[in-house]
This record gives C-alpha cells, structure tokens and sequence, in this order.
C-alpha cells in the first residue's frame, strides 16, 4: 500500500502584491510528495519554483488552496503548528548561510537546538558524526570564511540533515559550486536522505544532477506542466 504523501497541495495559488500591483505567481499547483522521494524542481528563472518551495517550508503564508506538510494544513495554520512543521525540515540554500561568528561544529549544532529531543551530549556527538559523514571532522574548529564554497555547502548539508528531518527542501544547493563539488554535495545528500528515510524537495538549474531525483517536475511561468519519472 502507498504510503500517504508527506506533501499535498491541492489547487494552491499564490500573489505578490497588493491591490493594483496584485500579481498571480503560483497557478493551481497540484502535487503530492511521498516519503523518501527525490524530487528535482525545474523552470526558468521567475517561474515561480522558489515561491513554492517557501510556501512548503513554511517560510510564506498559504493564501488559497490546500497545502498540508506532514499531514497539517498551512491554510490557516497558527504559530505553533508551523514553528512545529519546520523543526522537522532541513533547509539548504545556494548562499549556504553559515554564520560566520561560529566555527563549522557550532554551526551544526545551532541547528539541534531546535529539536527539543536532543540533550546537549547526543546534540554534540550526533553534530560531530554529521561533519564526519560529510567528510569534514578535521574541519570542526574552522570558521566558514576558512573553507572553500564546496566545503560550505557540506556544512550547510550536515547542519541541515543534523536533526533527522523528514523532509529537506534545497533552492539550488550547487549553483555556487564547480562541476565536482556539486555533484559531490548532491551524492552527499542522495545517500544521507537515503540512510535517513527522508525525502528531497530541490530546485535546480543544474543538468549535471538531474539522474539523482526519483522525479523531475517542471514549472512555467507558474503552472506545474509536468512530471518525469526514473526511467
Ligand atoms: N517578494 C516579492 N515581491 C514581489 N514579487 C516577487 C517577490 N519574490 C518573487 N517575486 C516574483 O515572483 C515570480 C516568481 O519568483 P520565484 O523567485 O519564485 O521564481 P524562481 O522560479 O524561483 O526563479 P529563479 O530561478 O530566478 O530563482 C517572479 O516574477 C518574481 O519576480
């Protein structure tokens, strides 16, 4: 039996603006993400694809429509139930947004301090194992700026998978990067996911990548058009 979708959206739509400058961006999106899939989002730029994964991480409101993440509804949903949502999701951006004041291990284990479950120990340890699947243990001392945008960008995975999220949602994690390290951060992430049963939301431009999603879905000018499975 399918297991039920840890995302449904059901005729969403979403504005920018207000008034006379009010303009539709997202177009009854319809979409259901299962869990431990890898799904690749794709479109031109101004499609609409960061929009989306935003409204997905509870980082924008729900205007209209029906979008549920991990079975709650964002229509509507009040403070706590969104704060509780993204504690379960792992964020990874193109600017890894590691905080330059913090060495790579503290960077990683400010993101456990917002997972209540960890004690201070299992948060240490389980931060230290992260930085060390991502090949980076002789790195823990170092400060962002010491490291080159590849080894950023593996923080930024470890930091986001530290917590085991259930779904991790990635807005073009390699465009900063070359060719290898790219793809070398999105194997990281293929097989972290895999080992922690969690499912992959990424836009990309990148097609480099693409023969690691389980699915590709293309946006256009905010409408999905389509879907490509693994062949
Ligand atoms: N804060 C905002 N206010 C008004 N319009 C916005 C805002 N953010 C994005 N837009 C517009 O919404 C549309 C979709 O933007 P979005 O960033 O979601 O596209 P995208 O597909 O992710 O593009 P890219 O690949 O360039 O990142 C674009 O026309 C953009 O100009």
């Amino acid at each position: 039996m399918k297991q039920s979708p840890i995302i449904n959206i059901q005729n969403l739509n979403y504005y920018f603006g207000q008034r006379a400058l009010r303009k539709q961006i997202l177009f009854d999106i319809n979409l259901q993400i299962h869990p431990g899939e890898i799904i690749i989002l794709m479109g031109q730029s101004g499609s609409g694809k960061t929009t989306l994964l935003t409204l997905i991480g509870g980082l924008r409101s729900v205007q209209n429509g029906s979008l549920k993440v991990f079975g709650t509804e964002l229509y509507k949903a009040n403070n706590q139930q969104i704060i509780d949502i993204r504690r379960h999701i792992g964020y990874i951006f193109q600017a890894h947004n590691l905080l330059g004041f913090l060495t790579v291990l503290q960077n990683v284990q400010m993101s456990t301090k917002l997972h209540r479950d960890f004690s201070q120990q299992e948060a240490d340890a389980r931060s230290k194992a992260m930085l060390e699947a991502v090949g980076l243990s002789h790195r823990l001392n170092y400060y962002p700026d010491d490291l080159s945008g590849g080894q950023k960008q593996r923080v930024a995975v470890a930091r986001a998978l530290v917590s085991y999220p259930k779904l991790v949602l990635a807005d073009e994690p390699t465009a900063a990067l070359d060719s290898k390290s790219g793809r070398d951060v999105v194997e990281l992430m293929q097989r972290l996911a895999k080992e922690q049963a969690c499912t992959i939301l990424m836009v990309t431009h990148d097609n480099r990548i693409l023969d690691i999603a389980d699915r590709i879905i293309h946006m256009e000018d905010g409408h999905l058009v389509g879907t490509s499975a693994k062949t």
